[in-house]
């Protein structure tokens, strides 16, 4: 498990990750999504032990990250930009990584590699950013560890790819200790494959649940009332956090379960109702919204 407790780091005056507190449970696929600068990557870098944190704790199974060669061998991070040394192949790299994890598992490296059409002979500054993508994917699965971090991985590959990646992890977490962390733009990919959801703004956390449990307790209800007076009590009764009309539809994003929304709009005896469950990106969006990150802001 990684406990991250009260996490903060600045640069500068930029404080790019502020009091940041969340649980990453073992064998659960997390995502971690959030605006541009949010802190995803930073955050991402201290549970990687690349850089520490100003101030409170990142733990992974009770012990601390930073500078400890140990508790190293049980991630694999894949970052953003990740660096290959010049010259080095798919094959020069697996010789590295596997003096790093004592549990590099070759035999499946040389499958995947096969499997994922890419040439283990080849310079792969030679490769394409996506295919330097799909190689560090197979080598941070290979590497055998019980945890995979992932910066923006999906982001860069094709669709068939990104389906690959997916069966992948898929049949990692059936298989053996596994847990992705996977930072993404990509909400939709993410969607299909993450339990859990942690949605920072601003290097703050604004929410860490299941997604499922997330998709429970937001909906959106399209609806027509008869008067105005029964629209203002409506949205007075509920724990709404936007409202628009398309003529004399009434469109609202409000928190709660869809029993307890329906039995609120019902008592209004509606001329139409339909409650729908948001998508990721609706949540994203209506949650940085309340938090004053909205397109009219920007322009
Ligand atoms: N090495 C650094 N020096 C100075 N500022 C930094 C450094 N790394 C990150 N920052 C700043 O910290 C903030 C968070 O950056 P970070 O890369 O963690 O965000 P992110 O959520 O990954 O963003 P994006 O989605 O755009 O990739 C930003 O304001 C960024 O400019």
């Amino acid at each position: 498990m990684i406990e991250i407790r009260n996490c903060s780091k600045a640069f500068g005056k930029v404080q790019a990750v502020n009091q940041v507190s969340m649980d990453i449970g073992e064998h659960e696929v997390f995502g971690l999504i959030g605006s541009n600068g949010a802190g995803k990557s930073t955050l991402l870098r201290i549970m990687a032990g690349i850089i520490c944190q100003d101030s409170g704790e990142v733990l992974l199974d009770e012990q601390p990250v930073f500078e400890n060669e140990k508790i190293k061998e049980q991630f694999f991070y894949i970052p953003d930009d990740a660096y290959i040394p010049a010259n080095y192949t798919a094959s020069d790299m697996t010789e590295y990584y596997r003096c790093f994890y004592p549990g590099f598992r070759q035999e499946q490296f040389e499958k995947l590699i096969k499997q994922f059409h890419l040439d283990k002979k080849r310079k792969i500054s030679t490769f394409s950013k996506g295919m330097k993508k799909q190689l560090l994917v197979i080598l941070g699965i290979c590497a055998g560890t019980k945890y995979l971090y992932c910066d923006e991985t999906f982001d860069g590959l094709d669709p068939v790819m990104r389906q690959a990646v997916k069966s992948l992890f898929a049949s990692e977490i059936m298989n053996r200790e596994f847990t992705p962390v996977i930072a993404s733009h990509n909400l939709r990919e993410l969607e299909d494959i993450c339990d859990h959801i942690g949605l920072l703004h601003k290097g703050g956390i604004l929410l860490s649940r299941d997604l499922e449990d997330m998709k429970f307790h937001i909906h959106k209800i399209q609806c027509v009332l008869t008067d105005k007076s029964k629209e203002e009590m409506l949205i007075k009764e509920l724990d709404v956090l936007k409202t628009e009309h398309q003529g004399s539809l009434l469109l609202l994003t409000v928190r709660g379960t869809r029993t307890e929304i329906m039995e609120r709009v019902q008592a209004k005896n509606p001329l139409f109702c339909e409650i729908l469950p948001l998508t990721l990106e609706e949540i994203f969006i209506s949650e940085t919204e309340v938090a004053g990150y909205e397109v009219k802001n920007l322009f």
